[in-house]
């Protein structure tokens, strides 16, 4: 179990973490959904120690990442795979892994067949595609047999056979009784993969659910209606008891009805329609209405057409602002410097990108 209690972190006058007080239980998979610079990699950093947080606690099974006497049999965590010596073949970056946390050497060749790097384990990592990469990185994570496992954004650039497997290895970990907490800015990956969700934006927690009740409360069906008599139709709609709401394009969005129903209506009425399609809002567009706020600054006030209309500001919200690079580390291993430092781009927008780390 992973416990949160008002953790914060701030660098300079910037909030990363603001206040996060949450659990994340074991025999699921828990969610960590946010948009670029929500603050999720500052969180899981200082969930392993990586980061010391501005006040507030994090516990691991009720104790600091430092107290834990051999921290990678408790949490195993994939946070950037590129921090790797590239120039170790797969076994040997596991086999030194395993040696200086005093894990035993068959469980090298034991998680290399978990993630399906048996053939290559003796190949330098320099080579391996991000996919590869991704895998051995988990490998790293699955050492310790750990109780608890920390993805993030485990299927950032990965083809369609990586995720899926991906996927299903979060699930089984879950299935086996394990707290597994993975980051994603992907509403829709998460609305597959996981059972509980912690939503957040600009360092806040914006949302504490499941996955169910999420899905219920945002896949709002409607249905859209397009005339060249709008203002007619608007009338005979209200007289019927509707609520009506006129999109940007001039359709109308009319919910508590079906289509059938609304047919009927216009022909009693002799109204001419040149649509009439039942909808359902995608749990993306709920994701990103919740979290509008933050993405707005991140977009500089650009408006998506067609996008829902972003929630109101709260009071006291920050402005965004261009980070600094910060260098990812691994637990277990010493912080190595990228070349070029961290990308970041508008992957919000489009989803189909990744991180860029
Ligand atoms: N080392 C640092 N120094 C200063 N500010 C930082 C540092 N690391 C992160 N930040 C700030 O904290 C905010 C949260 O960053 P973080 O990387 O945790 O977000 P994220 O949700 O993981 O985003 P992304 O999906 O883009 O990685 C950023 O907007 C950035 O301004």
């Amino acid at each position: 179990m992973i416990e949160l209690q008002g953790l914060t972190k701030r660098y300079g006058d910037k909030t990363a973490v603001d206040h996060l007080t949450f659990t994340v239980r074991p025999g699921v998979v828990t969610g960590f959904l946010g948009p670029n610079g929500a603050g999720k990699s500052t969180t899981m950093r200082m969930l392993l120690g990586l980061d010391t947080p501005t006040s507030g606690d994090v516990r691991i099974d009720g104790r600091h990442y430092a107290q834990l006497s051999e921290p990678l049999k408790h949490i195993g965590a994939l946070l950037d795979a590129k921090a790797i010596h590239g120039g170790r073949t797969a076994y040997n970056h596991l086999l030194c892994i395993a040696q200086s946390n005093r894990i035993p050497a068959h469980r090298v060749s034991e998680v290399l067949e978990t993630v399906g790097l048996t053939a290559v384990a003796r190949k330098r990592s320099k080579g391996f595609s991000l996919g590869m990469g991704q895998r051995l990185g988990i490998a790293a994570a699955l050492l310790g047999d750990p109780e608890i496992l920390m993805f993030d954004e485990p299927v950032n650039g990965l083809d369609p056979e990586g995720i899926h497997w991906i996927r299903n290895l979060m699930k089984g970990l879950a299935a086996q009784g394990r707290t597994v907490f993975v980051s994603s800015h992907l509403m829709s990956e998460m609305a597959l993969t996981a059972e509980h969700l912690i939503v957040i934006g600009r360092g806040r927690l914006l949302a504490d659910t499941s996955m169910a009740d999420f899905i219920e409360k945002n896949s709002r069906s409607y249905v859209r209606v397009r005339t060249p008599q709008p203002e007619r139709f608007k009338d005979v709609l209200t007289a019927a008891g509707h609520t009506v709401v006129t999109t940007g394009d001039g359709s109308f969005e009319i919910t508590g009805t079906e289509a059938a129903q609304l047919g009927e209506l216009a022909a009693q009425h002799q109204l001419v329609l040149h649509e009439l399609s039942p909808q359902r809002a995608s749990l993306e567009e709920a994701f990103m209405q919740l979290t509008a706020e933050s993405v707005e600054y991140h977009a500089h006030g650009a408006v998506t057409p067609g996008a829902p209309p972003p929630m109101p500001v709260a009071p006291g919200a920050q402005q965004w602002q261009q980070p600094p690079a910060a260098p990812p580390a691994q637990p277990g291993q010493p912080p190595q410097q990228q070349p070029g430092g961290q990308q970041w781009g508008s992957q919000w927008r489009n989803p189909g990108s990744g991180k860029g780390r």
